[in-house]
This record gives structure tokens, C-alpha cells and sequence, in this order.
């Protein structure tokens, strides 16, 4: 009987406040992965879907659970069209934004905790969750240098602590469920400084990950 070492993919998200740096350093991420010999891919939630540019651009349009559904029909799609694929190839996943996010401005946006779990009772678990994180008054400001075009984007340092808060709150509540949260925050280092610890961890987390055995069919 042959038994086949089976290395699937492994799925690693960021999720953060805006400003947080969770786009610069998921591309640098994917690059040092790469470097390292993982076959690494980057993607982003909100997709590049015509689900997700509409929620992407659709902020100010669609509100309440109008906006959540919207959001979790693109990242279903997302999941099953980019994610997955990625995985089957034994790909690294680096996705910018994930379920945790949800949890954040969904939330915000008046739905419970509950009703959340059970829209994504379906959506394939990170098998790293990193949350970036940094002081409001920082994320607020490199958010606003970068440019404002989301009604979840704060100017005011109010909502951007409260946003912060549901961060921590909701990596917590995906922790107690059994997922692997990891909380970096990024201090003075700049952007190839956090990516480089991000790596470390990832490398670690994949090292460390249990091997499946696939039995082909008789
Ligand atoms: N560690 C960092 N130190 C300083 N500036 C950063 C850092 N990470 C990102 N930036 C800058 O902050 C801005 C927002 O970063 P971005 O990656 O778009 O954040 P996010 O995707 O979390 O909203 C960008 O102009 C980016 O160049
Ligand atoms: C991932 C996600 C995004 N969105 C919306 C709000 C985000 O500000 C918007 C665009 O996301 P994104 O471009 O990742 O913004 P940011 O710069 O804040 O990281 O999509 C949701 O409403 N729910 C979600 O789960």
C-alpha cells in the first residue's frame, strides 16, 4: 500500500485596523515567503471579484447587514475560487483581511456576534489569524496620509479606538474557538521589519504543523 506525504496549503490572514499596514506588509510577506522557497500567493478581502469591488467601493452605499452579506457573498466566492485553488496546490496563502474582520466592522455595522459565526459557520479557518495592530492615533494617521474612501476609514480617534478594541475583542473570541491568533503589534519597526517577523512566525507555524497522510484508493 502506498502512503503519500500530503503537505496542503496553509492559509495565513491579517486583519488590523486600517492604517495598521496589513496591505504593504502582506506583499512584502509573500515576497520574503517566497525567498525562504514557499510557494506564496497574496490576495485580499474584499476580492478583485465584481462582488468585492462592490463592496470595496460600496461603503456609503450599502449599509447594515446589507453590507455584511454583500461582503460574505464575495468572500464565499473568494474562498472558493482563489483560496482554495491555492491550497489544493499546496500554496501559501497570504490574505490581506479575513473573517476576523468581520467580527470588527460587521459589528459596527449592528450585527451580532452570533449571527457572524453562523454566516461564516462554513468559511474555511485560517490556520494562522494575524492580527497587526498599533496605536489608534498611529493607524488613523497613516490611514489618513494614505487617503480615506471607506466609511469604516475614522477621522476621529473615538472610532478608531473602538475599531482597535473589537480588534482585540474579536481576536479573543476566535482564540477561545480554537483558532491560532496571533497578536503582532508594530511599535517603531517599519513595514520589511514587521514583514521579517511576520515570516518568522509563519515559517515556524508551518514548521510546526502536523503532516497529513493521504491513502490513495485501493
Ligand atoms: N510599519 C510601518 N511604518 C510606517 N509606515 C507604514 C508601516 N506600515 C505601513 N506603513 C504606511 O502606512 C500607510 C498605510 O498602510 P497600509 O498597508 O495601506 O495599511 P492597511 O492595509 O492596514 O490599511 C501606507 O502609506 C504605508 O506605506
Ligand atoms: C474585509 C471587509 C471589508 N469591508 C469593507 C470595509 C473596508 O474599509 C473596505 C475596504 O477594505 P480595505 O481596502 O482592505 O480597507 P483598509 O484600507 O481599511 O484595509 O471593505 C467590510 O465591510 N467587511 C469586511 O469584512
Amino acid at each position: 500500500m502506498h502512503i503519500k506525504s500530503h503537505l496542503p496549503g496553509f492559509l495565513v490572514t491579517l486583519d488590523g485596523p486600517s492604517g495598521a499596514g496589513k496591505t504593504t506588509c502582506s506583499h512584502l510577506l509573500r515576497d520574503l515567503l517566497t525567498d525562504r522557497g514557499l510557494p506564496a500567493a497574496r490576495t485580499t478581502q474584499p476580492s478583485d471579484s465584481p462582488i468585492g469591488a462592490l463592496a470595496r467601493s460600496g461603503t456609503h452605499q450599502f449599509h447594515g447587514l446589507a453590507l455584511t452579506c454583500l461582503v460574505a457573498a464575495d468572500r464565499y466566492h473568494h474562498i472558493a475560487t482563489v483560496i482554495e485553488p491555492h491550497l489544493q496546490a499546496g500554496h501559501v496563502v497570504v490574505c490581506d483581511r479575513y473573517v476576523l474582520t468581520a467580527y470588527v466592522l460587521d459589528r459596527i455595522d449592528g450585527a451580532s456576534e452570533e449571527y457572524i459565526t453562523g454566516l461564516y459557520q462554513h468559511a474555511r479557518p485560517a490556520d494562522l489569524a494575524i492580527v497587526l495592530m498599533d496605536d489608534p492615533e498611529q493607524c488613523m494617521a497613516r490611514a489618513q496620509q494614505r487617503g480615506l474612501y471607506s466609511r469604516f476609514h475614522h477621522e476621529d480617534l473615538a472610532a478608531a479606538q473602538r475599531e482597535h478594541e473589537l480588534f482585540l475583542q474579536s481576536a479573543e473570541h476566535l482564540r477561545a474557538g480554537g483558532a491560532t491568533v496571533l497578536i503582532h503589534r508594530v511599535g517603531q519597526d517599519d513595514a520589511p521589519a514587521v514583514a521579517a517577523a511576520l515570516a518568522e512566525h509563519v515559517t515556524a507555524a508551518i514548521a510546526a504543523r502536523p503532516v497529513h497522510f493521504s491513502h490513495p484508493p485501493r
